[in-house]
């Protein structure tokens, strides 16, 4: 059952504490309690998912972000951004970033993978080895307004019988979405038609997925793998509203064990101690993992003592590694009626329409709201293996499949959800097609730091955006595919020209200003408490997922990914977590 009170869940003891009821926790609070001998418990800062319209309705994702159930983040200023900080959101409520997300689901490259089990030493981590896992995550459905998706997606690298519902978007802007697919034919080559890019396989251009059902609602890891049926398991607890500041070492313990939690509250001195018998386990994220155990002085020492914090476990792995996707908006004017969107072209600025879709969504789930945004179909490109970048620069990307470059076709998601969120003046109206391109494998390396030793105080979180000029080359080597895209015959007729500041560069050099102004973040981070091989020095949980050094205590979220891999995060998390499932039932058989 699902409580909101520490105090009134009923006493117990657990065998598996859960911090988090994110993505990866609310997969293996699912999954570890089909054992019925397992008794779990599950804590989690926001609250509970059910009824959140926000999060079920697809189309009401841009009021998810720096809402209330958002940590609602900000990095600290940035050289790399030319001194700026910028949002930095995660999920705040069960089922996490998954909850609040943009629902793009994307697996990446094969050697994506390939590149996790060759670097922690565990073949487990391959493409190949995970399969099972995305068959037992994924539940591809027909699209809510069931169109027929012969030709947009690959059937056979798909699974009818996961927990988590997928689908093409059930609401296409058959305009541009034509445009988009004429370019692809004319242009081939870094631009051909990609018929399924969830196959291992990425490059090119293809339909875009996302976890959003055939009933037109979004799909969170709270909503398939905490169903009511799972909800009504005896030795499952869940409790929302309820914050840890620690997790706190055995008194007395011959070596390093941590096994109990504690659990506070800023308006309040008292903290709630529980330990669980087996292992606790963190999967409070890419932020709130590495902030935990700096917490409860498990980081570098020379840091955590400047702060006065007890040292339990010098390990200077925590928090480093801080990696993220970051992303640059790139949109073009066009003539008047090149592209005709319908009487839906002006949603996310006018509120009598976006009235009008939520009513079509309520009463009988058809209509705009069904997906996201006007972006049907994504393009993902690699920088030519001759490029003079490599002179330079070892390639980041993980193999000849992987992409460096991630383009959202369309129209422009950021400036659209900014506009929205009014971070921006909505003053980018409709009327343009836009081509947003996305670094995804990045060289920078940022980090995660405590400001203080109140656990309840924001960490300093610093991406470090475009500290490596190999970052800087790539995305302009992003933009300028994009204006090769646009350059397709099939956009001449219909394009005025690139909007904002680039339209008057005259040198690649002259993009270099403009994209340290521009870009920010994909909201993607990974990789603070990163895996690494049994023994090595290096990392800070062994390829099974348990803290160095340390028993009783796991990691299971995006943070002990040792790389990005070249997709938005979700589905790497829900593989990881899906695995780690099985270890942990492993290990304690
Ligand atoms: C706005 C946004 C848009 C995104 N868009 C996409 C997208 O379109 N596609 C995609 O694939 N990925 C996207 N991502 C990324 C993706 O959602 C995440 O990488 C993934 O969900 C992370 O999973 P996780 O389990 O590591 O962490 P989370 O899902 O964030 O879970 C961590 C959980 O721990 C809880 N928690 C944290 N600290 C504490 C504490 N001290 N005590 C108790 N509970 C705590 C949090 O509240 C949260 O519920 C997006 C992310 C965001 C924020």
């Amino acid at each position: 059952a699902t409580w909101n009170s520490i105090h009134n869940i009923p006493k117990n003891e657990w065998d598996f504490i859960i911090i988090g009821g994110g993505t990866a926790g609310s997969v293996l609070a699912g999954r570890l309690t089909e054992n019925p001998k397992f008794k779990v418990l599950v804590i989690e800062a926001g609250p509970n998912n059910e009824g959140v319209l926000q999060s079920i309705v697809p189309g009401l994702q841009p009021t998810l972000p720096n809402s209330q159930y958002d940590w609602n983040y900000t990095t600290i200023s940035m050289k790399g951004l030319s001194g700026r900080s910028v949002g930095y959101p995660r999920g705040r409520l069960l089922g996490g970033s998954s909850a609040i997300n943009g629902m793009v689901y994307t697996r990446g490259a094969a050697s994506n993978y390939d590149r996790w089990a060759k670097v922690t030493g565990d073949p487990g981590w391959s493409w190949d080895r995970l399969q099972p896992y995305l068959d037992k995550q994924e539940k591809f459905e027909s699209p809510a307004d069931n169109h027929s998706i012969a030709g947009m997606v690959d059937p056979a690298v798909h699974s009818g019988n996961g927990a988590v519902p997928v689908s093409i978007p059930g609401f296409l802007h058959p305009s541009s979405d034509a445009v988009t697919l004429e370019a692809t034919k004319e242009l081939g080559d870094e631009f051909r038609f990609n018929l399924d890019w969830n196959s291992g396989h990425p490059l090119g251009v293809g339909w875009l997925q996302a976890t959003i059902g055939y009933d037109g609602t979004r799909s969170t890891a709270a909503t398939a793998y905490l169903t009511p049926h799972v909800r009504a398991r005896k030795n499952l607890h869940i409790v929302t509203d309820t914050r840890v500041t620690r997790v706190l070492p055995t008194e007395g313990a011959r070596r390093l064990e941590v096994r109990t939690v504690e659990i506070g509250s800023p308006d309040s001195p008292d903290r709630v101690l529980l330990t669980a018998s087996k292992e606790v386990i963190l999967a409070a994220g890419a932020i709130g993992t590495p902030h935990i155990l700096l917490n409860s002085g498990i980081g570098d020492q020379v840091d955590l003592e400047a702060l006065n914090i007890p040292v339990v476990l010098h390990n200077p792995g925590v928090g480093r590694n801080l990696t993220d996707h970051i992303g640059f908006s790139l949109s073009f004017g066009l003539k008047p009626g090149a592209i005709d969107e319908g009487p839906w072209g002006n949603l996310l600025f006018d509120p009598a329409l976006q009235a009008e879709a939520l009513e079509l969504w309520q009463t009988n789930r058809t209509g705009p709201y069904v997906a996201l945004v006007p972006v049907d179909h994504l393009g993902w490109i690699r920088v030519p293996d001759n490029s003079p970048i490599f002179d330079q620069f070892e390639d980041t990307s993980s193999g000849p499949d992987a992409a460096h470059i991630e383009m959202v076709l369309g129209v422009s998601v950021l400036i659209l959800i900014r506009c929205v969120l009014e971070v921006d003046s909505p003053k980018a109206v409709g009327g343009f097609y836009s081509t947003n391109v996305y670094m995804i494998s990045p060289a920078s390396r940022g980090s995660l730091k405590l400001k203080s030793s109140d656990p309840f105080s924001d960490p300093l979180i610093d991406p470090n955006f475009l500290d490596s000029d190999f970052d800087v080359l790539v995305t302009r080597e992003g933009i300028k595919a994009a204006l090769r895209f646009v350059d397709a015959p099939v956009m001449k007729g219909l394009i005025t020209g690139v909007l904002g500041p680039l339209a008057n560069i005259t040198s690649d050099e002259d993009m270099d200003p403009i994209i340290r102004d521009g870009a920010d973040s994909a909201w993607h981070p990974v990789g603070t408490a990163s895996m690494s091989p049994k023994g090595a020095n290096w990392g800070v949980v062994d390829p099974n997922l348990l803290v160095k050094k340390v028993s009783g205590l796991r990691i299971v979220d995006a943070s002990i990914m040792p790389y990005i891999p070249c997709a938005h995060t979700q589905t790497p998390v829900y593989l990881i977590a899906e695995r780690a499932a099985d270890l942990v039932k492993e290990a304690w058989n």
